[in-house]
């Protein structure tokens, strides 16, 4: 995003975890701040940047699988293993990662479980806390915590590793990662809709769930605005404009099961019952080959970098109720154009929402020529209080990092802070690790 520029004067790149453990041992005896990173894609804003010339640790060296079991899926592998060469190492085993996102050609492991990173696979598979079986992290001081376990059930005591999955690097630095990986689907389909109003939205989630329930794998939607700019940037192929005429929401629908032929028969049948009703879809698309396939994919995950394309980018990552999507990108849009700063000279260019759906997970980016105080001030706190308003979260995938560490509260309970306060000190009274993210 640009927006925030680090400095640092040294950046290790330790190979194994008795290195790490090293580093934060002498790190930990002198106060010097440490900033772990892994793909450096994270969009946990300012989340892997040293602030305050922290050594940047960066886990990119530390990239082995160390073991693989075939019968029951479990996976262990180094922290900065890359997610995609983790898939490939499975694939030949009939299995697939029970995560995947657009990053996955550089994100390790290790970055996505400190995130806790979402993604495109959450509906179906879970979230992390789910599926990591266990880990292994360096704790401020040096200690070496080993809880690299394959096991599916451990009832001893507190369920230590949860604290680390999503901390953003505040509490240790993960070295190692036990994770539950599914078996590869026989079959993948995905289709496109095109919505003759959002309302539609509701009803084809409903219905998708009841037809498809037993093989829906992901349900994602984006806005008008949003597949414009992908179109814009040359970045998807467009759909038959003359079909999708004004259609201002979209919704893509993908499948994973275990036959093929009942597979497409299924969703071949899903269309035509969606598409008979002429008020609920305008048209849609169901891929006929791999290539359609990806090339539907390209639509929905493309937008962020549609987006960056376009210009600077506001982004807000938020949980709120599903109904409510629309009239919070719409009440944001409102709320620029009060202020004069939608669509007019150094203004904003537009507002697009997108999202994972299915997750009650909205991408809210607001894409300006440059950033300014003006616009922020429209839109802070006015998003954080809009999303409150909903019991919503004010990140539901991406974190908190450096830039939203001042809004937690509008999530969390003012005990809910003090206790992860605790929680922090506890695992880094000196406060070395990742300072400044997460909490002020
Ligand atoms: O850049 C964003 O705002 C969202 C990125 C990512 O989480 C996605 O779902 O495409
Ligand atoms: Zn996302």
């Amino acid at each position: 995003m640009g927006k925030y520029k680090g400095q640092s004067r040294l950046v290790l790149k330790p190979k194994s975890t008795q290195e790490v453990s090293q580093i934060m041992k002498h790190c930990w005896e002198r106060r010097i701040g440490v900033v772990p990173q892994g793909g450096n894609t994270g969009l946990v804003e300012g989340g892997g940047v040293p602030v305050k010339d922290e050594v940047v640790l960066n886990l990119g060296s530390m990239n082995k699988v160390r073991s693989f079991d075939p019968v029951s899926g479990a996976l262990v592998a180094d922290a900065g293993c890359v997610l995609e060469v983790l898939s490939q190492h499975i694939a030949p085993h009939g299995y697939i990662m029970p995560i995947d996102l657009g990053a996955k050609g550089s994100c390790h492991i290790g970055g996505n479980v400190a995130t806790n990173a979402g993604g495109l696979r959450l509906l179906r598979y879970g979230s992390l806390h789910g599926t990591v079986l266990g880990l292994e992290v360096v704790l401020p001081d040096g200690t070496i915590i080993d809880q690299l376990s394959t096991l599916r059930k451990d009832n001893t005591g507190y369920d230590l590793k949860q604290l680390f999955i999503g901390a953003e690097g505040t509490l240790g630095i993960i070295t190692g990662v036990s994770i539950l990986t599914p078996p590869m689907p026989q079959s993948t389909n995905n289709l496109v809709l095109a919505l003759n109003s959002f309302e539609n939205v509701l009803p084809i989630f409903k219905k998708t769930r009841a037809r498809l329930s037993e093989i829906l794998s992901a349900f994602e939607y984006f806005d008008r605005n949003a597949y414009e700019l992908v179109v814009k940037h040359k970045l998807g192929k467009p759909l038959a404009e003359d079909e999708i005429a004004d259609a201002p929401a979209f919704v893509l629908v993908e499948t994973s099961g275990g036959n093929k032929e009942h597979d497409e028969a299924k969703l071949q049948e899903f269309l035509e019952e969606v598409m008979s009703d002429e008020s609920l879809v305008k048209t849609g698309v169901l891929a006929q080959a791999t290539e359609q396939f990806q090339q539907l994919w390209a639509l929905r995950e493309s937008i962020p970098e549609a987006v960056s394309k376009e210009g600077k980018a506001y982004k807000y990552d938020i949980s709120v109720p599903v109904s409510t999507f629309e009239s919070v990108v719409a009440k944001t849009r409102e709320r620029l154009q009060e202020k004069g700063l939608y669509q007019t000279p150094g203004g904003v260019r537009e507002v697009v929402g997108y999202g994972h759906i299915g997750d009650g997970n909205l991408h809210l980016n607001v894409v300006a020529e440059k950033y300014s105080d003006e616009i922020e001030a429209a839109l802070e706190p006015f998003v954080y209080e809009l999303v409150e308003s909903h019991r919503g979260s004010i990140s539901a995938e991406h974190g908190i990092g450096l830039m939203k560490a001042h809004a937690l509260h509008y999530s969390k309970s003012k005990e809910s802070i003090a206790l992860m306060k605790k929680i922090k000190n506890v695992f880094d009274e000196r406060g070395i690790m990742n300072p400044g993210k997460v909490l002020e």
